[in-house]
């Protein structure tokens, strides 16, 4: 996250760190809790990772130090990406995880709401996206999590800024025209989260963008409204 602060403790319960458990165990993706037993994030995270063995899904963290050889993770037991999904400048950026057993809820692992049919064309105000990325183009994961507000942008404008690509109808930006605040490397699969009227909406999967925080280039997010569907059929 570029230009963001420290999250506290329990604030964004529903974020979820994806390792991989190859040489070394490191981060790679943020994700979000959806229900006691599945985890929404981005299809571009598991491209040549889709055994589910090699993945651990740590819940309930502030640090990324707090993760030792014995915290506790769940195991995965199923990676559902996407069937249009091909890369992520094309959109269907999104992938379901099955945990292998349900999670107990605790205050800080708790699900996020997803959006309704209803409120799709909502414009949400207060949206902020969090994550253990790098705070700059060329850095380093972050210990402890951060959290930045960015707004969200029409797709007309957003396709304005990003006049060489496609952006379909299914994602949604955000970002500041000045730049200076945005997600960025590892910060993927994480929530684009939405408070309104007391409650928090998961609105976006954050996917990709021209740089990290760089002016008129905004964050493109998977547009979760759009996805529901297909979320429903293969959680139920
Ligand atoms: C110590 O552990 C680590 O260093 N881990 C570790 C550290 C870093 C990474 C990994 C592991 C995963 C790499 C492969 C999967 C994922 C590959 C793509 C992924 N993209 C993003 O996270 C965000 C993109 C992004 C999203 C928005 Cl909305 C806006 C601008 C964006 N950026 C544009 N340019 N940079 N960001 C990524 N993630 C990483 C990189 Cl490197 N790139």
């Amino acid at each position: 996250i570029v230009g963001g602060t420290d999250a506290s403790p329990g604030e964004w319960p529903w974020q979820v760190s994806l390792h991989v458990k190859l040489f070394r165990r490191r981060h790679h993706c943020g994700g979000s809790i959806i229900s006691n037993q599945w985890i929404l994030t981005a299809a571009h995270c598991f491209m040549s990772r889709q055994n589910p063995n090699i993945w651990r899904v740590y819940a309930g963290i502030l640090k990324q130090s707090e993760i030792k050889e014995d915290t506790p993770f769940f195991k995965v037991e199923e990676i559902i990406i996407h069937p249009q999904y091909t890369y992520a400048q094309t959109g269907y950026d999104i992938a379901l995880l099955k945990l292998d057993k349900p999670m107990n809820f605790t205050d800080l692992q708790l699900p996020i709401c997803l959006p309704s049919k209803e409120e799709a064309n909502m414009l949400y105000t207060d949206c902020w996206v969090i994550g253990w990325g790098y705070r700059k183009e060329r850095g380093l994961v972050e210990d402890i999590l951060q959290k930045v507000t960015v707004p969200l942008m029409s797709k007309e404008e957003c396709q304005a800024r990003y006049r060489k690509r496609r952006i379909d109808d299914n994602v949604i930006c955000a970002g500041y025209d000045e730049g200076g605040r945005d997600a960025c490397k590892g910060d993927s699969g994480g929530p684009l989260s939405c408070k309104h009227e007391e409650v928090w909406y998961l609105v976006g999967i954050t996917s990709w963008g021209e740089g990290c925080a760089r002016p008129r280039q905004p964050g493109v997010y998977t547009k979760v409204v759009d996805y529901l569907d297909w979320i429903l059929e293969k959680t139920t």
